[in-house]
């Protein structure tokens, strides 16, 4: 095992990455306080929390750019390459081509290897036609482009992405997407930063939810999905017994009477999207009559607000 300035370098099957208890403080305040984590081969980790809750810090710590306080960060695949797209890319006086040339110049990689990765990252995020312009003409979406470029030039082992998918547009979206997925299929680690849920549920197996540089939770992400989404179904028929029942159901979040005219009333039920279905099974068993369902996604904030909305049972209202 080597010691390089509090990164170890060790071997273990299992993990490219681990964090044994990170924190970082800065001016006596601590904005990543006692991170444990393993990173694993083909898999890929969405860091989620609010503004300031240490996501971009975290990665940066993992990039080896940003030094920890204490705690380890051991590089447990020898020879790892990491690429790290930063939140903010710097407009730096080249063009496209020139920058990702001289990038995979220091990076290691041979001139003939360089062309044919660059050729083919500037097509599939269709930023061929402005490859020979200077960077300080570029809007953010195009500047972001050469960012994740810069980052996927190595193919590497482990991938840091802070808010990939910010400032791109819609097909770009896609295909830096389709990109990620084929690269964690080829066996490509990532962690990644997002307010968005698209890249969470295209590409993500876990959650790691910080608050305030503390883990809050870590959990699979179609269970953090689950948690973000909800649904409201419109019945008719429960008796008041039932209604009573269904408070007490799994994933209930609310219930509000619809009043359509004297005499007739249907309940709007609010419950997690990820119980839906038992939800449905439950309320036909108990007679009732479903009008509609309708599904909520993670409208009205980012994905963290709606499923702290759910988890503290004030969503859907
Ligand atoms: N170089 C620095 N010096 C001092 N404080 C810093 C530095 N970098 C980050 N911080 C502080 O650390 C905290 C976490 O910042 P960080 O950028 O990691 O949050 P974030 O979760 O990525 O936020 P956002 O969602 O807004 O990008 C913030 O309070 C920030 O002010």
């Amino acid at each position: 095992m080597e010691v390089q300035a509090g990164i170890l370098q060790a071997t273990h099957g299992s993990s490219v990455m681990e964090l044994v208890q990170v924190t970082k403080i800065y001016s006596g305040v601590a904005v990543l306080e006692e991170i444990s984590l393993k990173v694993k081969p083909g898999t890929a980790t969405a860091v989620l929390g609010h503004n300031g809750s240490g996501k971009s810090t975290l990665l940066s710590v993992m990039a080896g750019l940003v030094q920890p306080t204490s705690g380890q960060l051991m590089r447990t695949m020898p020879g790892l390459s990491i690429g790290y797209a930063p939140e903010a890319f710097p407009a730096v006086r080249f063009t496209p081509e020139q920058y990702l040339r001289s990038m995979g110049r220091i990076r290691g990689m041979t001139p003939a290897a360089v062309e044919i990765t660059m050729e083919k990252l500037l097509r599939d995020l269709d930023l061929k036609p402005f490859s020979n312009q200077p960077m300080p003409c570029f809007s953010k979406g195009m500047l972001q482009k050469v960012n994740l470029m810069q980052s996927l030039l190595t193919r590497p082992g482990l991938l840091l992405l802070d808010e990939p998918l910010s400032g791109l547009d819609a097909a770009s979206m896609e295909a830096c997407t389709e990109l990620l997925l084929q690269l964690k299929q080829e066996g490509t680690a990532m962690m990644f930063s997002a307010h968005e849920p698209l890249l969470v549920e295209a590409l993500a197996d876990n959650v790691h939810l910080l608050q305030a540089g503390r883990t809050v939770e870590v959990m699979e992400a179609k269970a953090y999905l689950g948690l973000a989404a909800s649904v409201s179904i419109l019945c008719t028929g429960l008796t008041a017994e039932a209604h009573q029942q269904v408070q007490k159901l799994p994933g209930f979040i609310a219930m509000k009477p619809v009043v359509l005219q004297p005499g007739e009333k249907e309940m709007n039920l609010t419950f997690l999207g990820a119980v839906c279905d038992d939800t449905l099974r439950y309320l036909l068993g108990a007679g009732a009559s479903i009008q509609s369902v309708q599904r909520h996604g993670s409208a009205g904030g980012t994905l963290v607000q709606q499923a702290e909305r759910n988890m503290t049972g004030d969503g859907g209202r």
